[in-house]
């Protein structure tokens, strides 16, 4: 297959790796001629993935109408905030080009302003006569690992069922397992906002504190995802799969993750600006951070972690007021979250 990878960033380049290893004919789009240049030239990307050597056979462009034309897939692979833009502007040349394509994309996070998902984004910059089918690639999978060849378990899933089975067997290979899910929104919604508890996590471990709180608000924030993914639209047990428990896990327990290590320098004193000014990469959890705590107010969903996280972030409350305030809320149940959602769902069928 004659497939696209929009985005020379880590994830793209190592999602690059898996499709070429497929045997698929892969041409990258980026737009900064260095990158593109050094894919060509010294088949590498040191500055998103350091020791990793590509193979020849992948090569870049920094042309995106000659990215278009090459790919029956298109892989969007470009931070949220500007997925909007690189729809319209794709969407123009697939008009240009006569052209229908499958559009995958792999981000993660809720767009500003509208709180909307990738794929409703995508759905609203792209004319119908222009694609197939849109889907998301989404699950426990950083590219650190991926492009190492370590085995990865990830789920597609699409509005229908062509686009995530195309999706599936493209990727899929012996150490990139890909499941399918039918459920678009409650793998995108996992995929987002479990950025929000690993930044949180992050805090918490650069602050010293230990493995009895960072569980407690994995467990807790699983609970808070649930929560508002299911009012979003979500199957509450896709929570319980990779885009949900599995990505949170790998997300807030890693080194490898920005959103961790974003919380971590946040806890050492490093201001919000500069830490995502010298990340190099994105930081998709700031912006789902904001988000994801408006539509809480607007649903009036209770989710103190985020809402705690965004007070933190946004408007200066102290480390110390933030703990207190989610250790000393009034007394609930446990079963009223995560547990009473699966089990009104499993009860439905
Ligand atoms: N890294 C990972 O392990 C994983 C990442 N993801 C998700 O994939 C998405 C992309 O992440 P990742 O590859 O890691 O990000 P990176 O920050 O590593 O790379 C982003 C890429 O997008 C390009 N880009 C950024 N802004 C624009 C823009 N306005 N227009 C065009 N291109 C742009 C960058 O170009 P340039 O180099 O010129 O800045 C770069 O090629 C995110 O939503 C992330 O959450 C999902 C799973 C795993
Ligand atoms: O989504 C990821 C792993 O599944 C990567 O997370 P970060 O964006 O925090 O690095």
């Amino acid at each position: 297959m004659k497939i696209s990878m929009i985005g020379t960033g880590s994830f793209g380049t190592s999602l690059a790796m898996v499709l070429d290893e497929n045997g698929h004919d892969v041409l990258m789009y980026g737009r900064n001629d260095d990158t593109v240049h050094e894919i060509n030239q010294e088949h590498s990307n040191k500055n998103y993935l350091k020791d990793i050597k590509l193979n020849e056979t992948i090569k870049a462009t920094n042309d995106l109408e000659v990215a278009v034309a090459h790919g029956e897939m298109l892989v969007l692979a470009v931070p949220v905030k500007a997925m909007r833009t690189m729809a319209r502007t794709i969407n123009v040349i697939l008009t240009e080009q006569n052209k229908k394509v499958l559009i995958c994309h792999v981000a993660k996070g809720l767009e500003l302003g509208t709180h909307k998902r990738v794929s409703e984004v995508l759905q609203e910059e792209l004319s119908e006569n222009n694609y197939t089918d849109i889907a998301v690639l989404s699950g426990p999978s950083h590219a650190e690992e991926v492009s190492l060849m370590l085995p990865t378990t990830v789920s597609t899933a699409s509005v229908n069922e062509s686009g995530r089975k195309i999706v599936q067997d493209a990727f899929i290979n012996k150490h990139f397992r890909v499941y399918e899910n039918k459920d678009l929104i409650g793998v995108e919604v996992g995929g987002a906002l479990k950025n929000i508890i690993a930044i949180a996590i992050g805090i918490l471990d650069g602050l010293g504190f230990g493995d009895n709180t960072k569980s407690a608000v994995i467990t807790r924030g699983l609970h808070e995802i649930a929560r508002l993914g299911t009012k979003m639209g979500a199957d509450p047990l896709t929570f319980m799969g990779l885009t949900g428990v599995g990505d949170l896990i790998v997300t807030a327990m890693s080194e490898h993750s920005r959103n961790f290590r974003c919380g971590k320098m946040l806890a050492s004193g490093q201001s919000l600006d500069d830490i995502i000014e010298n990340m190099g990469m994105v930081v998709e959890g700031v912006n789902t951070t904001k988000a994801a705590y408006e539509l809480s107010q607007q649903f009036d969903i209770d989710m103190p972690i985020t809402n705690v996280l965004y007070l933190y972030l946004f408007e200066e409350l102290s480390e110390e007021e933030a703990f207190y305030s989610l250790m000393m809320r009034d007394k609930t149940s446990e079963t009223d979250g995560l547990i009473a959602l699966m089990k009104n769902r499993i009860d439905s069928e």
